[in-house]
C-alpha cells in the first residue's frame, strides 16, 4: 500500500514554478531520497507533504486520506508527520528528555507514559544516559539524534528529514547515515530525506527520486537509476555518468543497435528509432591497443585512488569529455582507443523519459 501519494502537484512562488506537475507514490516503509540540485524544489516538496505550504494544483493523500487538494487541507499537526531539519530547531535551554518532551504534550499521554517514552526513543537513537543534557553540552551528530528521537516519540508513520546532516562533518555524515539506516529499520516508518549529495541518497535509500529545476526526472531504486537512467539528466547526475549522442537504428525486448559515430554496438536499452544516448560510467570503459569502439585523444589526468583519473576527448564524433582510471602517466593528446563494455540506451524525446517516470513510480 503507497503511505503517499502525490497526484500532479504544482506550486508557484509568485511567477517562479517552483515545482511543477510532480506525481510520486511512496510505498510504505521505503527510505526515500529526494535528490536534485540547489533549487530544483525539494524542500518546497517535503514542505508541502508536512502541510507547511499549500499546493496550488494537485493532491496529497496520506494513508489514502486526502491532506490537500482543492477540498481538503489537514494542518500539519493532524498529519501524522515528523519533520527533521538541518538546523536541528531544539530548544537550547530545556534538557534532551525536556525537547522530546515538547512534543509530546499535545498528545494525551500521562507523565509516566510520556517518560516511558522518552527513554525508548532516547534507546533508539543511541543517547540512553544523555537525558538530561542540555544540547549545546552534545556533539552535532548528537544533536541530530536528538531532533531524529523527538520526531519519532510521536510514532509518526511518516518522518520528513530536511538535509539532515548538511551541518556535520563528512566523517560523522557517513556514521549518522548507518544511524538513519539502522533506526529506520527499526522503526518501520515511512522515512523522506532531501539531499542534494547523490552519494548520500545512494548509500541510504531503498527509493531515489531525482528532480530538476521542479519536475521530477525519474524514481526508482538507486540501481536502477545508476543501470537504467530515464533520461540524459539522470544518467549525468548520477554516478558522474556519461552520454553520447548515438542514431538508434532498432530496440527490441530491452535490447537496442545503435550507430556510435562509424560503429554499430549491441547494447541493452529502450528508444525509439532515431537520435538517443548512450549513458554509461567510468566503469563501462576499457582501454584496448587499437580497434576500440570509441577513438579519444588524452587531455588530462588526476591521481585519484592509486590512479589516473584520464579525461579522454572523442576524435570521431561529436560528444563530451568521458573519463575513465589508467593505471599509466602519459602526456596529454596520446591516443586512447577504449570499448564499451556495458551501457543503456534511451531516446531522445522527453516524452519517453516521463512515460518511464510514472511507470517506475506505479512499480516502485
Ligand atoms: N517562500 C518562497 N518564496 C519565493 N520563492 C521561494 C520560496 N521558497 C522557495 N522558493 C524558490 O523555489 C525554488 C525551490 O526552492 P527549494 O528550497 O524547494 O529548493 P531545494 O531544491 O530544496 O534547494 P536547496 O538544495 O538549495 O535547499 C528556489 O528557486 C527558491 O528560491
Amino acid at each position: 500500500m503507497p503511505r503517499l501519494n502525490l497526484r500532479a502537484v504544482s506550486k508557484r512562488f509568485h511567477d517562479f514554478q517552483a515545482l511543477d506537475t510532480v506525481s510520486l507514490d511512496i510505498p510504505d516503509g521505503a527510505f526515500l531520497a529526494l535528490l536534485g540540485p540547489s533549487g530544483c524544489g525539494k524542500t518546497t516538496l517535503l514542505r508541502l507533504i508536512a502541510g507547511l505550504e499549500v499546493p496550488d494544483q494537485g493532491e496529497i493523500c496520506l494513508d489514502e486520506q486526502v491532506v490537500a487538494g482543492k477540498m481538503a487541507f489537514v494542518p500539519p499537526e493532524k498529519r501524522r508527520v515528523g519533520m527533521v531539519f538541518q538546523s536541528y530547531a531544539l530548544w537550547p535551554t530545556m534538557s534532551v528528555r525536556g525537547n522530546i518532551e515538547f512534543g509530546l504534550k499535545i498528545s494525551r499521554l500521562t507523565a509516566k507514559e510520556r517518560a516511558a517514552r522518552i527513554d525508548e526513543v532516547l534507546e533508539v537513537v543511541g543517547l540512553r544516559g544523555l537525558g538530561d543534557r542540555r544540547p549545546h553540552e552534545l556533539s552535532g551528530g548528537q544533536r541530530q539524534r536528538v531532533a531524529l528521537a523527538r520526531s519519532l516519540a510521536t510514532r509518526p508513520k511518516l518522518i520528513l528529514l530536511d538535509e539532515p546532516l548538511a551541518n556535520l562533518d563528512a566523517h560523522l555524515r557517513e556514521a549518522m547515515l548507518a544511524e538513519f539506516r539502522r533506526i529506520h529499520s527499526l522503526t518501520g516508518a515511512t522515512f523522506v530525506f532531501v539531499t542534494h549529495d547523490q552519494d548520500e541518497a545512494m548509500a541510504v535509500a531503498t527509493h531515489v527520486a531525482v528532480m530538476d529545476r521542479g519536475r521530477l526526472q525519474q524514481v526508482g531504486t538507486p540501481e536502477a537509476l545508476y543501470r537504467q537512467p530515464a533520461s540524459p539528466f539522470v544518467a549525468r547526475f548520477i554516478g558522474r555518468g556519461r552520454t553520447l549522442p548515438v542514431r538508434v537504428l532498432k530496440s527490441e525486448s530491452g535490447r537496442t543497435r545503435v550507430m556510435l559515430g562509424q560503429q554499430l554496438l549491441d547494447m541493452p536499452g529502450h528508444a525509439e528509432v532515431g537520435h538517443g544516448w548512450l549513458c554509461f560510467h567510468a566503469s563501462d570503459l576499457q582501454r584496448v591497443a587499437e580497434g576500440g569502439e570509441l577513438k579519444t585523444e588524452l587531455v588530462g589526468q588526476v591521481f585519484q585512488n592509486g590512479a589516473f583519473l584520464s579525461h579522454c576527448i572523442p576524435t570521431e564524433i561529436d560528444g563530451d569529455v568521458v573519463s575513465l582510471p589508467l593505471a599509466e602517466r602519459l602526456l596529454p593528446g596520446t591516443p586512447i582507443e577504449l570499448v564499451l563494455r556495458s551501457g543503456w540506451v534511451i531516446g531522445d524525446g522527453h516524452s519517453s523519459a516521463d512515460a518511464q517516470v510514472t511507470r517506475r513510480a506505479q512499480t516502485a
